[in-house]
């Protein structure tokens, strides 16, 4: 293999099936670089692609942040200063943090002000993430830079609607006037435009014409980096696997309920809520029937009704904190319980049942926030089909499932459903 070929095939993008620490990564991030002219839309169209991927764990770097700071003596002849130059940035330093990021670790990387141009404190703490995009005026012109990469983007502006776009920023965000900034324009920004940027744009992947206003190729993209993390393969694995659609909302109650700083007041509100929507999701999935109703104003509403045959089972003790949302979704449910005990020589021992006693002829809805290494998950479900129950008639409602437990369910019980949260655990 000549050492281009290795290069790129170490740079493979390598889905993890299994999650995995902040000290032992089994995946590559999903390195996205974004390049373009000033005010071309770039920082733009990063937060579209963030939005867009709300569900995953991306991360934005600026390349500003390794602008070098001006000594005193560049900085009486700022206006003399090249910020288009490839060397008013340190690269090398780029080049670490991406490293460290690659790898899985957090990094500090510099606040850069563009009012004083330096860097100020407090640096930034940018954590590990599956999807890193670089942006900056020449990020695709270094070849080292450039390799660490997945995927290349170059957005391509028209230069007259940047200058004006550049007039505006600069002069409101910037702390500049008019002035210095058509100066700087002509004598630096648009000559290393053409000398550094521009040439960069043939090692791009994808150039987005009319930047933020390409919607179409924004969401091309978006699919791409959704297709290469292979997002959903435990959905596509398992049919009867069901994540409720994430939203920031969610991710926002998740990293609440996950950070060992949360006080157990806002632990419980906010596990409550998550669970009420796993709840209210698993309903979802029950069988119904049609009915067409009048509504006072005469007209025919072609509706559903409830099912009726339905019962809870919570896995004691930590199924039992999902009841409450269960109750009070559905009026009047029945709820059995079911104790499993861990015992190192015999693995899970059935302790204590109490189930309805016509839980065979029930759709049955089985509680447990956490499904990990799905062993007890399956001893409970083991002992709901000894009761005559159908596994297609059971939906296992969790918060936090690991992929692990998923595959272990999943393999030995094919028609019953999952429905969580996440199916993460790191
Ligand atoms: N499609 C667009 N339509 C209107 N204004 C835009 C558009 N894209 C970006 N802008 C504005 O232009 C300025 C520069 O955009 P920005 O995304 O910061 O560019 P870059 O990061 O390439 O310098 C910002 O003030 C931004 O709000
Ligand atoms: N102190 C500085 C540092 C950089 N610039 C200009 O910023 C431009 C890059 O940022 P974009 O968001 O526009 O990509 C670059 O063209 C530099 O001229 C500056 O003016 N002052
Ligand atoms: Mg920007």
């Amino acid at each position: 293999m000549d050492s281009e070929m290795k290069k790129r095939d170490e740079n493979q993008y390598s889905p993890r099936p299994n999650g995995g620490s902040q000290s032992t990564p089994l995946k590559l991030p999903f390195i996205i670089g974004v390049a373009g002219g000033t005010a071309s839309g770039k920082t733009t169209v990063c937060d579209m692609i963030i939005s867009q991927l709300h569900d995953q764990r991306v991360v934005l770097v600026n390349q500003d942040a390794f602008y070098r700071s001006l000594t005193n003596e560049q900085l009486q002849k700022v206006s003399e200063y090249n910020f288009d130059h490839p060397d008013a940035f340190d690269t090398e330093l780029l080049l670490s943090s991406m490293q460290t990021l690659r790898t899985g670790r957090a990094v500090s990387i510099p606040n850069y002000d563009f009012k004083i141009h330096k860097s100020v404190e407090p640096a930034r703490l940018v954590n590990p993430a599956d999807v890193i995009i670089l942006e900056g005026i020449l990020v695709l012109h270094d070849n080292r830079v450039r390799d660490t990469m997945n995927m290349k983007i170059f957005v391509d502006t028209d230069s007259d609607v940047r200058l004006a776009r550049r007039i505006q920023r600069d002069t409101v965000e910037r702390g500049r006037n008019v002035e210095n900034v058509l100066d700087q324009y002509a004598k630096f920004v648009k000559p290393s435009f053409e000398e550094f940027i521009l040439p960069s744009k043939k090692h791009a992947d994808v150039i987005i014409p009319r930047g933020a206003d390409n919607d179409v190729a924004i969401d091309l993209i978006v699919q791409h980096i959704r297709t290469k993390l292979g997002q959903h393969d435990l959905c596509k694995i398992y049919p009867n696997v069901f994540v409720i659609h994430s939203t920031f909302q969610i991710r926002g109650m998740h990293t609440l309920v996950r950070d060992t700083k949360t006080t157990k007041h806002d632990f419980v509100f906010y596990a409550d809520r998550l669970i009420r929507l796993v709840v209210e999701h698993g309903l979802g999935h029950l069988p119904f029937t049609e009915k067409q109703i009048t509504t006072p104003t005469g007209s025919v509403y072609s509706g559903v009704v409830f099912c009726k045959r339905l019962c809870g089972v919570s896995v004691i003790r930590s199924g039992e904190s999902m009841e409450n949302a269960l109750r009070a979704c559905c009026k009047g449910i029945k709820i059995g319980k079911i104790l499993i005990h861990v015992d190192g020589k015999k693995g899970r021992q059935l302790i204590y049942e109490k189930l309805p006693s016509d839980i065979a002829s029930r759709n049955v809805l089985l509680l447990d926030p956490v499904l990990a290494s799905g062993n007890s998950a399956v001893k409970a479900i083991s002992v709901l089909l000894s009761k005559g129950v159908a596994e297609s008639n059971i939906i296992f409602l969790n918060l936090i499932a690991a992929p692990e437990g998923i595959h272990t369910v999943c393999s030995k019980f094919p028609r019953l459903k999952i429905v969580t949260s996440e199916w993460n655990l790191c």
